[in-house]
């Protein structure tokens, strides 16, 4: 099978800039994107919300795009995570895969109460692989491990699953803050080890930044 070349064609490793340390230490900075993917309702919305803001949102259903960023710091590289949070509804379906072309990382949320939200993992591997190629890094998470009583899939499943796909697996409650950070630390660890690199300037969002009307717009 022919394997895709590295992405992106960027340098990898930015020093810090000026205004950093002064002590002569070597800084290394990385920027990732990282997407989250699965059904609806299984939790992503949430999960990010606790990894970011340590709480959880106000409860509405992901509609288009958000992404949120946070920074980790592994041995003496902070990571930069630009995290992209996709609607799992059935009818964004296209928009949301469009965002896996250029993450270097998937969060690939099922709900352990809900045995479609798993079944379907095997879909968005496919997206995944068919969007984003064969060499990113991904973490499958069982979420809502809080809901014991209502347990659908069994831990062995998704360690199984996981195994079978060669990717980490951790189940995980955003609601009682189970495994939440450990799945990113995890994610960015294997990005970092992987040295893949940052995001490409084009996949760079300036939010800030005013739009001009290039010459065949002007009226
Ligand atoms: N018990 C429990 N409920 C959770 C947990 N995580 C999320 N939920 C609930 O699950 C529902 C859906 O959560 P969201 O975070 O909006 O799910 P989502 O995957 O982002 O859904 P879409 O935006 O439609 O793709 C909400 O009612 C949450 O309160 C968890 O860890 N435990």
């Amino acid at each position: 099978m022919q394997k895709r070349p590295s992405w992106p064609q960027v340098s990898p490793l930015r020093r810090a800039p000026a205004g950093g340390p002064t002590d002569g230490s070597r800084k290394r900075f990385l920027l990732a994107k990282v997407v989250m993917a699965g059904d609806t309702c299984v939790g992503k919305t949430c999960i990010l919300s606790r990894y970011t803001e340590k709480s959880l949102p106000s409860l509405i259903s992901t509609i288009g795009i958000d992404f949120k960023v946070k920074t980790v710091t592994i041995d003496d590289t902070t990571m930069k995570l630009q995290i992209w949070d996709t609607a799992g509804q059935e009818r964004f379906h296209t928009l949301s895969v469009s965002y896996f072309r250029g993450a270097q990382g998937f969060v690939l949320v099922y709900d352990i109460t809900n045995p479609d939200s798993f079944k379907n993992i095997s879909t968005w591997m496919k997206d995944i692989r068919q969007k984003a190629g064969d060499e990113v890094e991904i973490i499958l998470l069982g979420n809502k491990c809080d809901k014991e009583h209502k347990r659908v899939i069994q831990k062995e499943k998704g360690e199984r699953l996981a195994w079978e796909y060669g990717i980490p697996f951790l189940e995980t409650s955003a609601k009682e803050n189970i495994n939440i950070d450990n799945a990113f630390v995890m994610l960015a660890k294997s990005i970092l080890t992987k040295k893949y690199s940052l995001i490409s300037e084009h996949d760079v969002v300036n939010l800030n930044e005013k739009k001009t009307r290039t010459d065949c717009c002007k009226l």
